[in-house]
C-alpha cells in the first residue's frame, strides 16, 4: 500500500512530519486500541456498567496524560424498566488550546459498544483485538474506539512534534451512544453557554465509507425504538398440557408485528411513509453520480438478492426512507435445542429509522394506534403494552458548507482522490441536538471501512483506515484553520 502522498502545500503545514510520525507510531496505536477493545463497555447491558465507567476513566486518563483540561461530567441517573435508577456513565470533556485567535473544533465520539460474544458466531474472541491480514478484529474497533483514538493521536502527534495546533480542539466523549445517548442531550443544553460557548464547528467520525473511496457524510437517519409487550397466563405453560386451551401471547405478538411491514419492505403503518419528504431531482442526480458497486455490496453482506436492483432506489431506501427492523423477542425461547413451552410474557423489540420530515412524537402515536387496532381485531384476552424507549431525530447538513470543502481538501491530501458525499443509514442520536442546541455547523468525517461489520460478528478496523484516517484528521485540522468564511 502507498502510505505517503505529499500534498502540494505539505510543508506549509508540516504534513510530511505528521504523516511520518503517525506511520512510525502504528504499533503503539494498535496496542492502545487493544487495551480499549479489551474493556467490555456494553452500554445496553446494565451488568456491564462498571466496564463502561472504566472505559470513561481510561479515556479521561489518556487525555489528561496529554495535558488536556479534562473533566468527567456527571450526567445524572438512568431509570431502569423496574423503576430503580443507576448512575449514567460520566461524559468526558477535554480541551486543548484556548487561543481566541483560532477556531475551535469540537470532536464528538463514543467509547461504549454493542454486545458481542464468541457464541454469536465470531471467528475470534470479540474483546481480544486480533490482528489478521491487515485488519484489527474486535467489538468496538470501528464503532467507535479506533476513530476516537485516531482523533486523540492526531492531537498527540502535533504535540509530540512541537507543531502548534492550527485550531483549538475540544473533545466530548460519551458512553451511552448505543442506547440513545441518555443524559447527553440534557448535558449539552446545560453546557451550551459554557463548554460549547466558543465551539465553532463539530466533527463526528462515527460512521463509515460507502465503498473503498473515502467519504464525507452529510446526513444520518434517526431512530424510534419500541418495546411491545404481550402478557397472557401468569406463568409459562406446557404446550402439550395447555396448548389448545389458551390464546398464546407469542401468536398475538407475531400476528401484530406482521402487520407493520410488507414482504417487499413497505411500511404498512398509516401516516409513516406519507410524512417522508419527497426526493428532489438534485438528490437523485447526486445519488446517480455516486460510484457504488451493488454486486460488491450484495456479496459483502451475503444475501442472494437485494431489496432493489437499481442503485438510486437502493441508496434512497438506505439513507432517506424509513425502515422497520424487528430486533428480537424477550421471553421467547432462543437457546439451541427444542423446548415445548408457551411463553407467558413476550416483549418484541423493534425500531423504525427516521428521515426528514418524520416526527418521533407522531411516529409514536401512529405505531401505538396501529398495533393496538391490530391487536383489538384479534379479539384476544391477552394484554398489549407498547412503549417507545427512544425517539432520535434524523440529521441533515448542507454539503456545500466550507467544512465539506475542507474535508475534500484533506481527503485529497491523504488519499489523492475526491471523496464521495454520502448519507448514513444509522443514527447518531446526539447529532440533531448539537444542530439545534449548539447551533454550529457539523460535519461527519468517517474513517471506517464499508465492510467493518458494525454491530455484527467480526467487526474490524483495518490498519490502513486507522493510520491513514489519523493522517486525514491531522490534515483536516489544518484545512479548517485555512477556511475562508
Ligand atoms: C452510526 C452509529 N455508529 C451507531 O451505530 N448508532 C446506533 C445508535 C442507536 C440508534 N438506536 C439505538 N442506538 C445505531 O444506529 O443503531
Ligand atoms: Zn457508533
Ligand atoms: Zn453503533
Amino acid at each position: 500500500r502507498v502510505r505517503l502522498r505529499l500534498p502540494s502545500n505539505a510543508h506549509s503545514f508540516q504534513f510530511e512530519e505528521l504523516a511520518k510520525y503517525i506511520d512510525s507510531h502504528e504499533e503503539e496505536y494498535v496496542e492502545i486500541l487493544r487495551d480499549w477493545v479489551a474493556v467490555e463497555s456494553v452500554s445496553t447491558d446494565v451488568q456491564k456498567r462498571p466496564d463502561v465507567e472504566r472505559m470513561m476513566e481510561m479515556t479521561a486518563e489518556k487525555l489528561k496524560n496529554m495535558q488536556g483540561k479534562v473533566e468527567l461530567v456527571d450526567v445524572g441517573q438512568q431509570e431502569l424498566p423496574d423503576g430503580t435508577t443507576i448512575p449514567l456513565p460520566k461524559v468526558v470533556t477535554a480541551q486543548f488550546g484556548s487561543d481566541s485567535s483560532k477556531r475551535t473544533v469540537c470532536i464528538y465520539g463514543h467509547v461504549d459498544v454493542q454486545p458481542a460474544s464468541k457464541e454469536d458466531g465470531w471467528a475470534t474472541e470479540p474483546y481480544n483485538l486480533t490482528d489478521l491480514n491487515g485488519n484489527l478484529y474486535g467489538r468496538g474497533a470501528s464503532d467507535n474506539k479506533a476513530p476516537v483514538l485516531a482523533w486523540i493521536h492526531t492531537v498527540e502527534a502535533y504535540q509530540k512534534l512541537g507543531i502548534e495546533l492550527p485550531v483549538n480542539v475540544k473533545f466530548i466523549i460519551e458512553g451511552m451512544e448505543e442506547t440513545g445517548s441518555d443524559g447527553l442531550e440534557a448535558m449539552v443544553k446545560v453546557q451550551k453557554d459554557s463548554f460549547f460557548a466558543d465551539v465553532d464547528y463539530i466533527v463526528i467520525s462515527d460512521c463509515g465509507w460507502l465503498s473503498r473511496r473515502p467519504a464525507l457524510t452529510y446526513g444520518t437517519r434517526g431512530n424510534c425504538y419500541f418495546h411491545a409487550a404481550v402478557e397472557g397466563p401468569k406463568e409459562d405453560l406446557h404446550s402439550g398440557v395447555h396448548g389448545g386451551t389458551v390464546i398464546e401471547p407469542m401468536t398475538d405478538l407475531i400476528g401484530i408485528l406482521n402487520t407493520m411491514i410488507s414482504p417487499s419492505g413497505q411500511i404498512l403503518i398509516p401516516g409513516i411513509c406519507e410524512a417522508v419528504s419527497p426526493m428532489t431531482e438534485k438528490e437523485r442526480a447526486t445519488y446517480e453520480s455516486i460510484e457504488f458497486d451493488m454486486e460488491d455490496y450484495r456479496q459483502n453482506i451475503g444475501v442472494e438478492r437485494l431489496m432493489h436492483s437499481n442503485k438510486v432506489e437502493l441508496l434512497a431506501h438506505r439513507w432517506r426512507q424509513p425502515t422497520v427492523s424487528i430486533h428480537g423477542i424477550e421471553g421467547a425461547f432462543s437457546d439451541p435445542g427444542s423446548k415445548t413451552v408457551i411463553p407467558a410474557r413476550v416483549i418484541a423489540k423493534f425500531s423504525i429509522r427516521q428521515v426528514p420530515d418524520m416526527d418521533p412524537k407522531e411516529v409514536e402515536k401512529q405505531v401505538k394506534e396501529h398495533l393496538e387496532a391490530a391487536f383489538a381485531k384479534r379479539g384476544t384476552p391477552n394484554k398489549l403494552k407498547v412503549t417507545m424507549v427512544l425517539g432520535a431525530k434524523p440529521w441533515l447538513a448542507d454539503p456545500q458548507h466550507l467544512l465539506y470543502e475542507a474535508g475534500k481538501a484533506a481527503v485529497k491530501t491523504v488519499f489523492n482522490v475526491e471523496p464521495d458525499l454520502v448519507r448514513e443509514g444509522g443514527t447518531i442520536p446526539i447529532a440533531r441536538t448539537f444542530q439545534e442546541v449548539v447551533d454550529k455547523p457539523i460535519i461527519m468525517l468517517p474513517i471506517g471501512g464499508f465492510d467493518d461489520g458494525l454491530h455484527s460478528q467480526n467487526e474490524k478496523m483495518s490498519r490502513y483506515n486507522y493510520i491513514e484516517g489519523t493522517k486525514l484528521f491531522a490534515a483536516y485540522l489544518h484545512e479548517v484553520s485555512q477556511m475562508k468564511d
